[in-house]
This record gives structure tokens, sequence and C-alpha cells, in this order.
């Protein structure tokens, strides 16, 4: 008898972080069939609450992944934060196991200084001008050479953590101690930028595919705090000579790092001119905007039809949306209040993460609003922002 393999278009996806981002994308993939065993360094993350099985190991421990992976024998890993040993994924790439993106664009991403070289200096996108520095010395001198006032951040680290604008000679050592505190695991070294005094700033969500051309989400526009996202729309109206050309230089950076997957490629924009900023290998806090159905399909739907080779429609805006962050009040144990009040209004929705202890700051759900594709942005933000405020997780 002839034993014929079952092809099968169900496959077992290792989740690496289980955040909100996370969360959204395994019920993405539970609705299309797909097993996910999900990881994280604390157990009860998002979304390992609604993921076939979980794992709770330190991420950044070469050693601990190779287990978990040799545990469950994937046929994809999928990043979820940056602070991941991802050295490793070549090993795994070299197995036949799909990294996503790619194990190259989840290496050079966790780190600043390997995707701005390649940005800046190997793909000569525009970005701020720039330096490094490993000690309180070189800072200084990195300080000097890039000027006042200028943006420092480890080089790994994300969602703003050591995060600082350096304004006078006296805020030097104080930056420098901060972003010391900041840095993931024990790399010493940070990035020095010049300030960008930007008009605004988008993200434009990138869709690379196995087979197919490089598709484009209309823009995302978002304000930030302490280098956190606090509210998003889409679309971002802007001038479509910048649009064409932050197109390009998405299309030029994800080429160069390969893969497919959906990423979040950050740009700066002045009255006439734009500054690539940095890009996530996967769905962007930001993108969490898409949830408002602006789109035919969520950036989490997209990001897992292009992991797992599926057709992707035109990525037209279906909707005009905004999203506000809900953060953590207080500390402890969260409790959630407020949902009435806040799914009174039409056109509002929130999503509560479910994540099991506040920290200051934590972004513990989102808020969403929505309205016809010509809406004003500006009033589905306000409104993102009351739903947002009726709503407590504290
Ligand atoms: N050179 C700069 N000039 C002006 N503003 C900047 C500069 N660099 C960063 N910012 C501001 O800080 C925000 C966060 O910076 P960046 O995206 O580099 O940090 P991050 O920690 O990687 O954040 P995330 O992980 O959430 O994307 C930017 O969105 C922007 O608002
Ligand atoms: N800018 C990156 C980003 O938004 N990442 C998202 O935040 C989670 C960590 O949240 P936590 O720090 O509250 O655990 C990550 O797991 C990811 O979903
Ligand atoms: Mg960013």
């Amino acid at each position: 008898m002839i034993l014929i393999p079952i092809m099968s278009d169900s496959k077992k996806i290792l989740l690496l972080g289980s955040g909100e981002l996370g969360k959204e994308l395994v019920i993405a993939a539970q609705r299309l069939g797909q097993v996910v065993v999900a990881v994280d360094s604390y157990d009860g993350a998002p979304a390992q609450q609604v993921a076939h099985a979980r794992e709770v190991i330190p991420m950044l421990d070469g050693d601990a992944l190779d287990a978990v992976v040799a545990k469950h024998r994937p046929d994809l890993v999928v990043p979820e934060i940056e602070a991941i040993r991802t050295e490793r994924f070549y090993d795994y790439e070299r197995a036949g196991i799909q990294v996503v993106p790619s194990a190259r664009a989840a290496n050079f991403t966790m780190n600043r200084k390997a995707i701005r070289d390649l940005a800046a200096g190997e793909l000569g996108l525009r970005t701020a001008r720039y330096a490094y520095a490993d000690s309180l010395e070189a800072f200084r001198e990195a300080v000097a050479r890039i000027g006042l006032p200028c943006v420092v951040k480890p080089l790994m680290s994300s969602s703003g953590k050591g995060q600082s604008v350096v304004r006078d000679e006296a805020g030097i050592a104080a930056a420098w101690d901060y972003a010391m505190r900041g840095t993931r695991g024990d790399l010493r070294e940070v990035i020095v930028e010049e300030l960008i005094r930007f008009r605004s700033e988008i993200t434009l969500l990138t869709v690379t595919q196995k087979s197919g051309e490089t598709l484009f989400c209309p823009p995302i526009g978002h304000r930030q705090e302490r280098g956190d996202y606090q509210e998003s729309w889409q679309p971002h109206p802007m001038p479509e000579k910048l649009l064409a050309e932050a197109r390009r230089m998405a299309d030029r950076v994800t080429r160069a790092l390969g893969g497919a997957g959906l990423w979040g490629v950050e740009f700066f924009l002045g009255d006439d001119e734009i500054w690539f900023s940095e890009l996530s290998p996967r769905p962007h806090d930001t993108g969490m905007v898409t949830l408002a159905g602006t789109q035919p399909l969520t950036e989490f739907e997209l990001h897992l039809r292009a992991i797992l080779g599926l057709p992707i429609p035109e990525l037209e805006l279906v909707r005009s949306g905004a999203s506000a962050v809900i953060l953590a009040k207080g500390e402890g144990v969260p409790e959630v209040k407020g949902l009435a009040a806040a799914l009174a209004a039409p056109r509002a929705d929130v999503r509560i993460f479910g994540k099991p202890v506040l920290r200051p700051h934590r972004r513990m759900g989102v808020a969403l609003a929505w309205g016809a594709p010509g809406a004003d942005v500006a009033e589905l933000v306000e409104e993102a922002k009351a739903t947002a405020a009726k709503v407590s997780v504290g």
C-alpha cells in the first residue's frame, strides 16, 4: 500500500511574545483553523488566554528557546516582541522552520544599530542624523556631534523604554542613566538622534507576500507620549508625493530584510519632506486602529494571510477610524469598570487585553471609533478618547 502524505492547510505556530498584538493574531489564526502555542516570560499573558497551549520561558535565553522549539516542532516561529534571542532564528530557518518574516528581519530589527546602518547606510534612506555611544564619555561626544536638543534611545528597547530628549548639557548624565535603566538585556549602548521637528508621524502598514507584489495599507497617523503611542487614526491625510516616497522606502527596506508578513514602517513627515524612523517586522501597536473595521482585513488578519501564503484582497479603505489607549490606573490586580457607559455611544468599541497585572502607564486596552471613509479623523480621535476615558482598568 502506498501512503500518500496528507497536505494540511493547518500549521502549528509558535508565537514568541503574547501581548495584545499576539492576542488578536491568535484569534485570527483560530478562525482559520491554525494551531498556536503562545510563549511569554510571564504566565496568563493576553495571547495565552486564547491559544491552544502556552509556555513560560525567558525568551532572551537561547537554550530555553531551543528547548521550546524542540518540544513543539512548529511549522512557523512568529515573533511578537523584540526581546528574544533572535540569533537562534538562523538555525531554525536552516532546520526548515519558517521564521516570520525572516530570521534576518527579526534579528536586524531587535537592535536599532543593525536596522539604522542598513536603512541609512546601505540603502541610503533619509533618517535623522545619528551617532552611537557605549559609555558616558562617548555619549557626551555623540551629543556634541549631533547637537542639542537630541533624542537618546537604548539600542535595545521598545515602546519608548529608556528614551528621552536631552535639551541641555546638564541633562546628559541623567539621560545616560535613564537609558541604562531602560535597556534590554546587558547591552550598554545607545543611539543619539537629531530631534526632528516633524509635523506629523505615520505608520505605513506594508505587506510582503510569498508570491505577489508588496501591498500598502492607507497611512495611519499617530501621536506619541513618553515614546509610546496614545492615539492613532486611519487614513492620515498627506500629500500624494510624500506617500509615494514612503511606499518606495518601505518597499526597499522590507525587501532588503526579506520574508513574508505585515510590517509597520514608521516615518516622520514635514511639510514637504519625509524621514524614515524605524520598522516592526510584525503588526504595529498603532495599527490596532484597523480593529475599527477600517480595511477589509485587520493588520492581524493580513499578517496571518501573508505568512501562510494565502490570497490578500485589495487594501482599500472601507471606513475611517481612530484608536485611543486605555492605560493602567494604579498598581496591582486589574479590575475593569465603565463598559456600559463606554459602549453606549454609537460606533464605539473597546478591546480589553486581559493583562494580569497593572503597572504605571501599562497599556491595558484600546478604545475604537469609526465613521464613513470621508469622516473627519480628528473628530474620530476625540470620540475614541472619550470612550477610553469612560473605561477604567485599575
Ligand atoms: N529623532 C527623533 N526626533 C523626534 N522625535 C522622535 C525621534 N525619535 C523618536 N521620536 C519620537 O519618539 C517615538 C518613539 O520612538 P521609536 O519609535 O524610535 O521608539 P520605540 O521604543 O522603538 O517605540 P515602539 O517600539 O513603540 O515603536 C516616535 O514615534 C517619535 O514620536
Ligand atoms: N510597541 C510594541 C508593542 O506595543 N508591543 C505589544 O505590547 C506587548 C507588551 O506589553 P506589556 O509591556 O504591557 O507587557 C507586546 O507583547 C506586544 O503585544
Ligand atoms: Mg516606534
